[in-house]
């Protein structure tokens, strides 16, 4: 039977089972407090039951307007930042092929999806406005305070290249706004314009909101199959229900991590040999940094792509400091194939290797990899995948949310606020000049070394 699944017995040498097991009555607790719904945050766990209780009228209307954007246009720049852009960007990364290497030949139209508002550099704006001339486009603003400067900045750059390109009326058809279903400036100007509208529910907090329209809706206009995803993260929610251990990976995967916080492993790396996966893994470390890093506590999150990394990180993970450990994504089957060549001589030593598949090598360049880590003292941890598909990315994510909210409770802290992320935005708030901020901007401007 495909599963996904997470298995330390390849570091027997360094963490067991049983210290693991030991962790079951930790586990209880905060599977109680999950599911009980009496832990703190507990007034964001509308992602919990999330893909089994979604709305069908939702999701009509969702595939209705990406049918629309899709017939509209050629790319859809989709405006956001942190889980209002990570999610679906890592599910269109690992799913669109086009992705790669462009519109792949004999498809039907495929959308190209363009990322803007997750960060506020320059150049790659004005390049980006250069890249769409000539290129019909339409846009989807997610944020759901609808105040973050980010986006907002974006969108009223992109927004006034729709109206210019457009005009005023043909441009409102154009922006598809994903946002609170109240507050927020983003919400008022959607309102006022006549926007077709996505609510991101109260309860679900931006890191947890793939399932929700911040990610369907690029990913259902970029021609995935939503209700493939929706369906491998239902069937994840229904196998991840069991506090037990022995049953559930998700949960293992939590203890696993909590086991080595406690024996001084302070930084995670999730390593993957697939290119694909590296939005995956960018969506995991804000899924993990920000719930976890709080009150001077939490596994520090990073990532590396293997074998790539391997010539750059590799001597780091082999035998620097012993404060890390892995988990490894390992894609059971990979979807293409590709035969090294038989050239008939042995020039570059490489004669061993003629008719095999690359797949193969791969995996074994993952196998001899992660048996050095262990060797230099890395523990590693294997979560297996059957295949990157729309249902198992679906079950992937929901599988890092929910082990992500049972390793918080462990950890002690809240696992969905973010408070800290807030001291960066007042100072740059207030040293651009914002009104009613005058005070601090003195006090940091004298601070701030000339
Ligand atoms: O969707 P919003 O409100 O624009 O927020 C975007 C991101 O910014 C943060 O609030 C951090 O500032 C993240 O938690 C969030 O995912």
């Amino acid at each position: 039977m495909k599963i996904i699944d997470f298995d330390i017995s390849q570091s027997a040498s360094l963490i067991t089972d049983d210290s693991i097991q030991k962790l079951q009555p930790h586990i209880n607790l905060a599977h109680q407090l999950l599911h009980e719904k009496t832990g703190p945050g507990k007034e964001y766990l509308g992602w919990l039951e999330l893909p089994s209780t979604i709305n069908k009228e939702e999701i009509k209307r969702i595939k209705e307007a990406a049918l629309a954007i899709r017939e509209q246009s050629d790319v859809l720049v989709v405006i956001g930042i942190g889980g209002s852009y990570l999610g679906a960007r890592a599910v269109l990364e690992l799913l669109q092929t086009s992705r790669l290497f462009g519109k792949q030949e004999g498809r039907a139209q495929e959308l190209q999806v363009v990322f803007a508002g997750h960060q506020m550099d320059a150049d790659y704006l004005y390049h980006l406005k250069h890249w769409l001339q000539g290129r019909e486009f339409s846009i989807n603003v997610i944020s759901k305070s609808g105040t973050t400067t980010e986006p907002a900045i974006a969108f009223r750059i992109f927004r006034q290249l729709l109206e210019e390109r457009y005009g005023d009326k043909e441009s409102r058809k154009r922006i598809y706004v994903t946002t609170d279903a109240e507050k927020g400036a983003l919400k008022k100007l959607a309102d006022e314009k006549g926007y077709q509208s996505f609510i991101i529910p109260d309860d679900v907090g931006g890191r947890y909101s793939v399932f929700t329209p911040v990610g369907t809706l690029p990913i259902a206009a970029a021609g995935i199959d939503i209700d493939e995803l929706l369906c491998g993260a239902a069937k994840a929610e229904k196998s991840l229900e069991t506090p037990c251990l022995k049953s559930n990976a998700a949960y293992r995967y939590a203890a696993y991590r909590s086991f080595l916080y406690q024996q001084g492993k302070s930084i995670e790396i999730l390593a993957s040999f697939d290119s694909q996966y590296h939005y995956l893994c960018e969506w995991w470390k804000q899924l993990f940094g920000e719930s976890e890093g709080k009150e001077k506590k939490g596994i520090f999150p990073t990532s590396l792509q293997y074998t790539t990394d391997l010539h750059s990180m590799g001597q780091y993970v082999q035998d620097g400091r012993r404060t890390i450990f892995e988990t490894v994504i390992k894609t059971e089957e990979s979807k293409e194939n590709v035969l090294v060549p038989d050239t008939g001589d042995n020039n570059d030593g490489l004669e061993y290797l003629k008719n095999r598949e690359l797949g193969m090598i791969n995996n074994k360049a993952l196998e001899g990899t992660i048996m050095a880590h262990i060797d230099g003292g890395v523990p590693v941890g294997i979560l297996s995948v059957p295949e990157k598909s729309a249902f198992w990315i679906g079950y992937l994510m929901y599988f890092f949310q929910k082990s992500c909210a049972i390793s918080g409770y462990m950890l002690g802290v809240n696992p969905f606020d973010q408070p800290g992320v807030e001291d960066y935005k007042r100072n740059m708030f207030s040293l651009l000049g914002k009104p009613g901020t005058e005070q601090l901007r003195q006090e940091l401007e004298a601070k701030w070394k000339k």
